[in-house]
């Protein structure tokens, strides 16, 4: 076992002498933490029995953590209690329990895990996503609220039809690009929408950048897994300690967030100062925070956390490319569902014209398509974490204050009771005849989290997705890729790391 955890703290003798010394943090923080009355008269989550010092650190799955959780949830319930390294963990196997933590108690329950390595040396610690609570997290939430809040998306609406058009026309010469082209149609939308800022043909240096930031990141491993993460005392030491090529990789981190803050926003603002000697202006969240807070000034007192909720924006666009991708998978594999999303559009528009965001509430089936590829394989399967900040006790068992806790959305979305044959793609359940079912249990009151941090940009996100979706339907046919035999070739449909394989449409007009 010593030499398993000698392992998980990677093969580097002085590495393991930092964890000698975060087991002497730990013992503190169990000694502490056992202290209380309360704390032990109440049960645990129920969950695996974990090893003394390091709890359940051997136990954690390495990939499709969701999948874990959920043959646990036979074991132990909807509730689950872990324990790595004195860090309790509850994570959430069900609607039930997650509407009652994370929505309905939500005061308590809307702070982030503490991110030690990336804020404090990846130059995230402006990110809002990875924040805890502070007043700097109320404002940015505040600010993304008044760009992307429900009845301003319509603004963004001309920039979005656009952008899927591009996309379409760029699909139809070049369909063996599919890939590509979702990446840039997202770029696109985010640089436009964030910024008023168009992409060119060129490869766009900012959109670059965020594929660096990606690249320095999955060196990284898995967020919030790091030993200084565990043990956030350990980061008073300098970086260099955790090895030099780590220490490299934070630099490198830390200097593209910075870029990724300031050289876009000072870019969109001196396109703005020329469309003002003239040129009609594109809505961007942008010009709406400059507007907004330009009589009070607070956009020069607050130009960093302006300059921060645009960034985040194409930080997380990723997640509006990954659903794409989803969809046409399920496309190829369900050619039925398709085929009666493509009847409805063509029953509506005749072959006469393209759909606009006007269309959508008479497209029912299109709508329950939509539902589907976000249950289907839902984006963050395990949604971001939460952290608790008071003491509670739900159902008789008790959960500290600090406690992390993970809401299972794919055991939310794929319960047999819920959604019979959850593996399936089917958007008839969402239908009730040719109508949109009425109390049907909707995706996307999942898929984009939970309470106070719910995601911010879902409006958006469900607007650029609704278009792209329905405009590919209405000019293609998706279908699986042929292999030299000419027989089609079976995808593989493993939802790996939240991301779906894409395969090439094999035949577009
Ligand atoms: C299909 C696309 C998207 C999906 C599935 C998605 C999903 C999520 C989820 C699950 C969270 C965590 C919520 C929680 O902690 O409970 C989140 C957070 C967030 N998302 Fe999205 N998102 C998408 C697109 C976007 C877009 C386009 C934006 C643009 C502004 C955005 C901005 C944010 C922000 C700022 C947060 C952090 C909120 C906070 O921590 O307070 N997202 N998103």
């Amino acid at each position: 076992m010593l030499w398993d955890l000698y392992r998980t703290f990677e093969s580097d003798p002085f590495l393991f002498l930092i964890g000698a010394a975060g087991c002497i943090l730990l013992l503190s923080k169990i000694y502490f933490s056992t202290k209380g009355g309360l704390r032990n008269s109440l049960r645990k989550p129920p969950g695996p029995k974990g090893w003394p010092l390091i709890g359940n650190l051997l136990d954690m799955p390495k990939s499709h953590q969701y999948l874990t959780y959920m043959e646990w949830r036979k074991k132990y319930g909807d509730v689950i209690g872990v324990n790595v390294c004195g860090q309790p963990i509850v994570i959430l196997n069900s609607r039930q329990a997650v509407h009652d933590l994370l929505v309905k108690r939500s005061a308590i329950y809307s702070n982030r895990p503490q991110m030690e390595v990336l804020n404090k040396w990846g130059g995230w610690d402006w990110t809002l996503a990875f924040m805890q609570g502070s007043e700097e997290m109320h404002r940015q939430r505040r600010l993304l609220n008044q760009c992307l809040n429900k009845g301003m998306i319509a603004r963004y609406h001309t920039t979005i039809q656009n952008e899927a058009l591009d996309f379409c026309l760029r699909l139809m010469k070049s369909p063996e690009r599919h890939e590509e082209l979702i990446d840039r149609m997202s770029g696109a939308n985010i640089m436009s929408i964030s910024y008023g800022h168009q992409l060119g043909e060129e490869t766009d240096e900012n959109v670059e950048r965020i594929h660096a930031v990606f690249a320095q990141l999955i060196k990284l491993g898995n967020a919030g897994s790091h030993i200084v993460d565990m043990f956030p005392a350990l980061s008073a030491l300098p970086s260099w300690c955790f090895g030099l090529d780590f220490a490299k990789t934070m630099k490198r981190l830390a200097s593209l967030m910075d870029a990724s803050l300031t050289v876009p926003y000072f870019q969109g603002l001196r396109e703005i100062v020329s469309q003002d000697s003239g040129t009609a202006k594109t809505p961007s969240m942008l010009h709406t925070l400059i507007e907004a807070h330009r009589q009070d000034d607070s956009s020069v007192a607050h130009e960093r956390s302006i300059q921060s909720v645009l960034s985040i924006a194409y930080l997380v666009a990723a997640k509006t490319l990954v659903t794409m991708s989803t969809f046409f998978l399920a496309m190829m594999v369900y050619p039925e569902a398709q085929r009666k999303a493509q009847a409805e559009i063509d029953s509506l528009l005749k072959g006469e014209r393209l759909p606009t965001f006007e269309d959508r509430k008479s497209l029912p089936y299109v709508e329950a398509t939509m539902n589907e590829v976000l249950r289907w394989k839902p984006t963050l399967p395990l949604g971001l974490a939460h952290q608790s900040t008071e003491d509670d006790v739900y159902n008789g068992m008790f959960i500290p204050a600090g406690t992390t806790i993970f809401p299972n959305t794919w055991a939310c979305l794929h319960e047999e009771a819920d959604f019979p044959d959850p593996g399936a793609f089917k958007p008839e359940r969402y239908m009730d005849g040719a109508k949109f079912k009425q109390g049907s249990i909707l995706a996307k009151d999942f898929v984009f989290g939970y309470g106070r941090r719910a995601c911010s940009g879902k409006h958006l996100a469900d607007a650029i997705v609704w278009m792209n979706i329905t405009l590919v339907l209405a000019i293609f046919d998706i279908s699986l890729p042929v292999g030299k035999s000419g027989s089609p070739i079976m995808p593989d449909l493993n939802h790996k790391y939240g991301a779906t394989t894409m395969y090439v449409p094999s035949r577009c007009p």
